[in-house]
């Protein structure tokens, strides 16, 4: 398990905003450099813009989520009924309403985007993050690289809703670079941006995903430069930040680690420890649409059912067979669609555990009340 991309060298700061951002041009207002975009604010009826007020959710906590908005840093309760449903609660990069006056959450805006996460032996999809805008997809260009990976990674970028960029990094010590071109050929709608993440310069194409305004998350295996690539980013205005140190009930100090930090001169970086343990939890249609050409041959196949092995008439062995389709692209494919398919079963079988359990509930109380009559 790969530690925190900022625990090593730490150099950003937390959500909390800058005076330098807070300065009264409407276009950087605090809540716009926190992603509020006229997606959130359409969403807002009439009443509520005169009764409540949005803010963003920057850590999340058992019963308590610290959010920040144009009132500054504030810790609200989420345990009411609002928040009953797992999936309802909030995480990391949601926007909440508050009432102005009570400071309680009325309602959660709907997402932009959302990173879930099924856990290993866990049956219930677990919420990483939400409204992230980009992802940069980070290998380098050595022995690190592998397309099944990167596929991988893109199937959860594209499940969840967010804008991707493969970034190759460490192509100062590569020496061709047509190989890594030639390899994401397939890959038309997938940008490709080679660098020296040591390098300021190199890294300068990487800012438009890193805009006040927008959120960025990285992934990407252990040493392949991310935190190289982030302090390329933040150029030289490093500001350190630290971990939280809190007392938990014992009065034992515990530390978190914060989840949304403020690139200086840029946007949000989503740091959570979730983001470096994704799994494939129901990302179905993220795996379609990374491999849109797959499911296009497979259409062209002469029986419905078709598992593209040995059938007679099957149009995606055929495009193998004559060079068209990359035989390690169908292998990934096949072997991302089984473990879909296995975390979806996990899935369902949760949540017929807790239909059942449900009914098991209600046939007791409905005997415990029948019961009371009889004895009343
Ligand atoms: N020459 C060269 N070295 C690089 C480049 N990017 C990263 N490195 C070096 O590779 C090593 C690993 O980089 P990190 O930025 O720590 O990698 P990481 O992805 O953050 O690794 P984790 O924190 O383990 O997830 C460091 O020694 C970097 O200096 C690059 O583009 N060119
Ligand atoms: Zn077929």
């Amino acid at each position: 398990m790969s530690k925190s991309l900022i625990s090593r060298r730490p150099v950003f700061r937390r959500g909390a905003l800058s005076s330098a951002d807070n300065n009264h041009q409407p276009s950087n207002s605090p809540l716009q450099a926190l992603g509020w975009k006229p997606f959130f604010q359409q969403q807002l009826r009439l009443e509520e813009l005169a009764e409540c007020e949005p803010v963003k959710v920057m850590a999340v906590h058992r019963s308590q989520v610290e959010v920040t908005g144009d009132a500054g840093d504030e810790a609200i309760l989420v345990n009411g009924p609002l928040f009953d449903d797992a999936a309802e609660r909030p995480t990391v990069g949601d926007w909440l309403l508050l009432a102005r006056q009570t400071r309680k959450p009325v309602r959660r805006l709907d997402r932009s985007s959302l990173f879930k996460r099924m856990a290993p032996g866990a049956k219930q999809a677990q919420l990483i993050a939400a409204n992230v805008d980009n992802v940069l997809i980070v290998s380098s260009c050595n022995h690190d690289f592998n397309l099944s990976r990167v596929e991988r990674y893109l199937a959860l970028v594209r499940e969840a809703g967010c804008r991707a960029c493969l970034v190759l990094t460490k192509a100062d010590l590569a020496a061709n670079h047509d190989q890594y071109h030639e390899a994401l050929k397939g890959h038309r709608d997938l940008p490709v941006v080679l660098v020296n993440a040591l390098d300021t310069a190199s890294v300068e194409p990487l800012r438009e995903y890193c805009r006040s305004g927008e959120t960025l998350a990285l992934l990407g295996s252990s040493g392949v430069g991310k935190s190289t690539l982030l302090n390329s980013l933040a150029g030289s205005e490093l500001a350190a930040t630290s971990d939280i140190r809190e007392d938990d009930s014992k009065g034992r100090h515990t530390t978190r680690h914060r989840a949304l930090y403020t690139i200086p001169n840029g946007g949000l970086l989503l740091d959570s420890p979730g983001m470096r343990e994704l799994g494939l939890a129901d990302v179905r249609e993220g795996l379609a649409a990374t491999f849109a050409d797959i499911s296009a041959l497979a259409e062209k196949c002469r029986f419905a059912d078709c598992a593209h092995e040995s059938e007679p008439g099957c149009a995606v062995q055929a495009a193998v067979e004559s060079g068209e389709l990359d035989e390690r692209r169908l292998r990934n494919w096949r072997k991302l669609e089984r473990e879909v398919a296995r975390n979806s079963k996990t899935l369902a079988e949760a949540r017929a555990d807790d239909r059942a359990l449900g009914q098991f509930y209600r046939a007791v109380q409905s005997h415990a009340r029948a019961h009371k009559k009889r004895t009343d």
